[in-house]
């Protein structure tokens, strides 16, 4: 499973604009991990994700999955064992593709060049019956531009794409953050059965305190490019938000601060 050793992350060294991302980062995730994300203003969050996910490379330290590194692919090998859903719902998708090129796009992703990408009988029934289970009219839309739907709906959409070859690691960036209250529940709630009936070792980045203590089975909390608290399942289970800002000032020495952070 993805491990990581050591890793740190420092943009324009020795510069006046140094900016500190990662400080040896540790992190290992056992299989089926659902580990919720969170921490001040730029602590290094989604840096962590683009180094997952081959978009940054580290300076230094390991990224292995299944005990091969990793850090010398690119972002389109790794997508074969690495799904990721954005905070912005455009970012997933393709807008001038309909929905079921974009799926077969997400079908043949990390294939060679040429394998698998048009859209068969076969698969077209495959998509049919897959986006029949985010329950949202999807399926009957098959043709449709994805440029049409709404944000929750082509959130939905990225989230069956980003999900849809079980990658090893799915990447949540705020996936949720762009959406109306009754979407991002709706996006909440699809993500929770996915990554339950699949198994799926996820790691998801959020502002929303009370999100991140009751989804998934760990929580850390990160602050100046470091882990500062690694919270198992039993502890998650009867922490409060008041409790987890607590141990932020008594680690950090300083109150979280997130100007999008959402408490409940
Ligand atoms: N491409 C970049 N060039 C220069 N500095 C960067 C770049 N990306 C991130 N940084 C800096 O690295 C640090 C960590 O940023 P990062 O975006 O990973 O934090 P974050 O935890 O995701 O923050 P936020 O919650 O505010 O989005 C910040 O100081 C940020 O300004």
């Amino acid at each position: 499973m993805l491990e990581l050793s050591k890793v740190s992350k420092l943009f324009n060294p020795g510069t006046s604009d140094e900016k500190i991302a990662l400080v040896n980062i540790d992190l290992k995730l056992n299989p089926g991990d659902f580990i919720t994300v969170i921490g001040s203003n730029g602590a290094g969050k989604s840096t962590l994700m683009n180094i997952i996910s081959g978009v940054m490379t580290p300076d230094a330290g390991e990224v292995k999955i299944d005990g091969q590194p990793i850090q010398h692919l690119s972002e389109h090998t790794r997508s074969r064992w690495v799904g990721r859903v954005f905070q912005d719902p455009m970012a997933g998708t393709a807008p001038r593709m309909t929905i079921e090129e974009n799926l077969a796009m997400a079908f043949s992703r990390g294939k060679r060049r040429g394998l698998g990408f048009g859209v068969t009988v076969g698969k077209r029934s495959f998509f049919h019956q897959q986006l029949q289970r985010l329950g949202i009219g999807l399926e009957n839309r098959l043709r449709a531009k994805v440029g049409f739907l709404s944000g929750g709906e082509r959130q939905a959409l990225s989230l069956l794409m980003a999900t849809f070859t079980k990658p090893q690691i799915l990447l949540l960036d705020e996936h949720t953050a762009a959406l109306d209250p009754a979407r991002a529940e709706l996006i909440t709630r699809l993500t929770e059965e996915i990554v339950r009936e699949m198994k799926l070792t996820t790691l998801m980045v959020t502002h929303n305190m009370e999100q991140a203590i009751r989804l998934g089975n760990r929580l850390i909390m990160m602050d100046k490019g470091r882990i500062i608290l690694d919270v198992n399942e039993e502890r998650k289970q009867d922490l409060t938000i008041a409790e987890l800002l607590g141990e932020f000032e008594k680690i950090s020495g300083g109150k979280l601060a997130d100007d999008r952070v959402v408490l409940g």
